[in-house]
């Protein structure tokens, strides 16, 4: 856990062996203690220099620890120890030094740090504190402004901007170790006062407080209702304004409350969440760690609408060749100018150039014959996809993977039209598919797990948080949808409006509620689909109750609002009213009240006032409900991959953790007493009617969501 060596004869080097992060379990902290003391009772130790094993400095606490109960030497003790040492302890920084690896680099005198190096103090991400010292020390070492931008983002910084900001002494390009060593035997006999960053007078702006106050809106600003990012704020105010000793007593008070917040445990519960989604496992035994993907040197997309030049950019930054294809001149010019305009964009922004080689342009698939993957991206109609699939079945040479953009198609029905069904996966980005982080990988039947795997690494290597779910209508995320927006809608018909139900939403953390959100989006797209399925236009039966289809409750206000032209932004009305078409500052629109009154008055609907409350509990337990099927059926190996989409494809909440976590916090038992509730009072609302795995979970003593895939083991699953 920790490997103590002596070294030049007199230096003490103690590197963390604890893989793969070098994190301060109990044991390493056991370890590191005993190392400590070795090295300041040995008279032949002149200093110390503490690196980590494999290239790792330190990830910081170990956060698996958090789970359970605490043990071994506390942190803070330990780090004190170090920085009140009398002989010199200099920190070779290599890889990471993040959260408590970052702290311990604060107690050390001296810091090298090798110029790949990151650091940062990432727990606010984690919902807790930097408590071992770092809201303390670090204000005191490169200021107030400084420290609390670091610490209420969790931002990484590069060892160059380390350098800068006084935070490193030294940034080399050699064995950060071996550097350590050299400087630490140069610093033996100078005087280390000086360097023990908690002796230091935090330097302290005249207007602190006007300073805090403008962090403190910002934040909450930018994170509704999550409490950490203005923890940290009361934490470097006491930097400011107490000593060390009194400053980490109030650090430790802090963090002791969002330590067993539920926040804390759900943006914990994300973290690992994130890192389960990738590692995807098919009932056949495949899975992530014994099937290889193909590499991919060159892509074709087809189609470059907004899907498509998102999909070109993420490709062309990862490094791939992209041949781009459009149906007509005119378009493919337009799409290439965008996707030129944004690589650009893009490349500026990171300081890089811009990889403009890697992009072909055409009109003909012929020149597709040679890529190694084509991502299809044209409009959502599956005659369309299909006539697309079988002509690049014989364009294509054989080993061409055939993947579909689509964002809820049959995947396997495309794949029945090719001559190479194994080799056809979906790949569901989502708009815009440069900006946002989640695909979906959709397995059909027959993709086999090559094909996944590379699907699977590709999105990693574009940046994107991969997620391997079944083929059904809408797949997970906007299958999952359906029920969230129906509820929304049958909440209007009751008498709640778009800005109320919004509001709740966004109070609960959502960064838009439901109404903004598809005004964004554009209205017309799901009118679409609705068409297109017979739920509304010239095809539904006259005879057909306005307010039912299917034999279940539908309600036709969304059409009616398409009816007038209102997509959304983009047509400057929709839900809401906006300065012009295009605009982005909602306004409720009084046309839209009057719509909804004469919808109620011709119905006879006597709209009621509706709380909050059950805003949040019809819509976030209809959408958990159907993730409960979405598991039974096998769609999602997991409640992680459910939360993971929900997180990084719609905007849920992060501090809540997902919604299948958020099931679990509220408490399963509840959630079915609210659905059954619900179903009572809307029979005809088949989406209300608790799903069987929640009532067998509850049945089971409502088990930790990680525990889930237990009870489901048995079920039939079509990954
Ligand atoms: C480090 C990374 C950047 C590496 O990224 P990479 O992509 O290379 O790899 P992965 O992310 O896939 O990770 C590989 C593997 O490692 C696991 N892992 C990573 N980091 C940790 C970790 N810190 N702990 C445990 N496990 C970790 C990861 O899960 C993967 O495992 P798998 O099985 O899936 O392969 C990247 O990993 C990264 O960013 N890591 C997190 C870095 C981080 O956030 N660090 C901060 C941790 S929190 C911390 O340090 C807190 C400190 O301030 C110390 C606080 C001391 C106080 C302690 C408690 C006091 C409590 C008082 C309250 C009591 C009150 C009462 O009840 O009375």
């Amino acid at each position: 856990m920790a490997r103590y060596e002596l070294v030049k004869r007199s230096v003490a080097l103690i590197t963390l062996t604890n893989p793969p992060v070098n994190a301060l379990s109990s044991a390493v902290r056991h370890a590191m203690a005993k190392s400590m003391e070795q090295a300041l009772n040995d008279p032949k130790v002149t200093a110390v220099v503490i690196c980590g094993e494999n290239g790792r400095f330190c990830g910081g606490a170990d956060i698996r620890e958090f789970a359970g109960p605490l043990r071994g030497p506390p942190l803070v003790p330990l780090l004190d120890a170090i920085e009140a040492g009398e002989k010199p302890v200099v920190a070779a920084i290599e890889g990471v030094a993040l959260g408590g690896g970052f702290e311990l680099a604060l107690v050390c005198h001296y810091c090298i740090a090798h110029f790949k190096a990151r650091l940062g103090l990432p727990e606010v991400t984690l919902g807790i504190l930097p408590a071992a010292g770092g809201t303390q020390r670090l204000p005191r070492l490169i200021g107030i402004p400084a420290a609390l931008e670091l610490i209420t983002t969790g931002r990484h910084i590069s060892a160059q901007e380390a350098l800068k900001l006084g935070i490193v002494d030294q940034v080399t390009e050699q064995n950060a170790c071996e550097v350590a060593v050299e400087f630490a035997l140069r610093a033996v006999a100078k005087p280390l006062s000086s360097r023990r960053v908690s002796m230091l007078t935090t330097p302290c702006p005249p207007d602190l407080d006007a300073l805090l106050e403008v962090v403190t809106m910002e934040v909450k600003k930018k994170a509704r209702g999550v409490m950490a990012p203005l923890a940290c704020i009361q934490a470097v105010r006491a930097a400011a304004t107490m000593p060390y000793s009194k400053g980490i007593k109030r650090e430790s008070e802090l963090m002791a409350t969002l330590f067993n917040s539920g926040q804390a445990r759900a943006l914990q519960y994300c973290f690992f969440a994130q890192r389960t989604a990738g590692k995807w496992t098919l009932p056949s035994g495949a899975q992530w760690n014994n099937s290889k993907p193909r590499e991919i040197r060159s892509a074709a997309i087809i189609g470059l609408g907004t899907m498509g030049r998102g999909i070109v950019v993420s490709l062309a930054r990862a490094g791939i060749s992209v041949i781009a294809v459009e149906s007509e001149k005119k378009l493919l010019e337009t799409g290439k100018q965008m996707v030129i305009g944004m690589l650009e964009r893009d490349a500026k922004r990171r300081g890089v150039s811009a990889s403009l080689n890697l992009l072909k342009f055409t009109l003909s698939l012929q020149d597709l014959k040679d890529v190694d993957l084509v991502i299809e991206a044209v409009f959502e109609d599956m005659a369309l996809k299909k006539r697309v699939f079988q002509e690049l079945s014989k364009v294509c040479r054989p080993a061409t993977l055939l993947c579909t953009n689509t964002s809820g198609l049959d995947v396997d029905a495309l794949a029945g039209v090719t001559d190479r069904p194994h080799l056809v996966v979906g790949m569901h980005f989502f708009s815009p598919a440069h900006v946002m982080k989640l695909l979906e990988v959709v397995c059909g039947p027959r993709s086999s797990s090559e094909t996944i795997a590379t699907a699977m690494s590709l999105g990693k290597r574009m940046g994107k948080v991969s997620v391997a779910v079944g083929n059904c209508p809408g797949f997970v995320g906007n299958r999952m949808l359906k029920p969230y927006l129906d509820q929304a809608t049958f909440l209007l018909e009751e008498g709640a409006t778009p800005e109320q139900i919004d509001k709740a939403l966004e109070d609960f953390g959502f960064a838009m509620g439901v109404f903004r959100m598809s005004d964004l989006a554009g209205l017309d797209v799901g009118w679409r689909i609705r068409k297109e399925s017979g739920l509304t236009g010239p095809d539904v039966d006259p005879k057909n109750p306005p307010r039912r289809r299917h034999g279940r409750r539908y309600c036709p206000i969304p059409d009616m609002v398409c009816e007038q032209g209102r997509f959304g932004q983009k047509t400057g009305r929709g839900w809401y009213m906006y300065d012009k078409p295009g605009g982005t500052n909602a306004k409720p629109d009084p046309l839209i009240q009057n719509l909804l009154e004469m919808y109620r008055s011709r119905y006879a609907i006597q709209p009621r006032n509706i709380s909050d409350k059950e805003i949040i509990e019809r819509c976030l337990f209809a959408l958990a409900n159907e993730g409960f099927r979405i598991l039974e059926d096998g769609i999602a190996a997991r409640p992680e991959d459910i939360d993971v989409i929900y997180l990084f494809g719609y905007g849920f909440p992060r501090h809540r953790g997902g919604p299948m976590f958020y099931a679990s916090m509220v408490g399963l038992e509840r959630v079915l007493e609210r659905l059954e509730h619900y179903h009572q009072a809307h029979p005809d609302v088949p989406h209300l009617e608790p799903s069987p795995l929640l009532k067998k979970l509850v049945a089971c003593g409502s088990p930790s969501v990680q525990t889930w895939r237990e009870h489901i083991k048995t079920m039939h699953s079509h990954l």
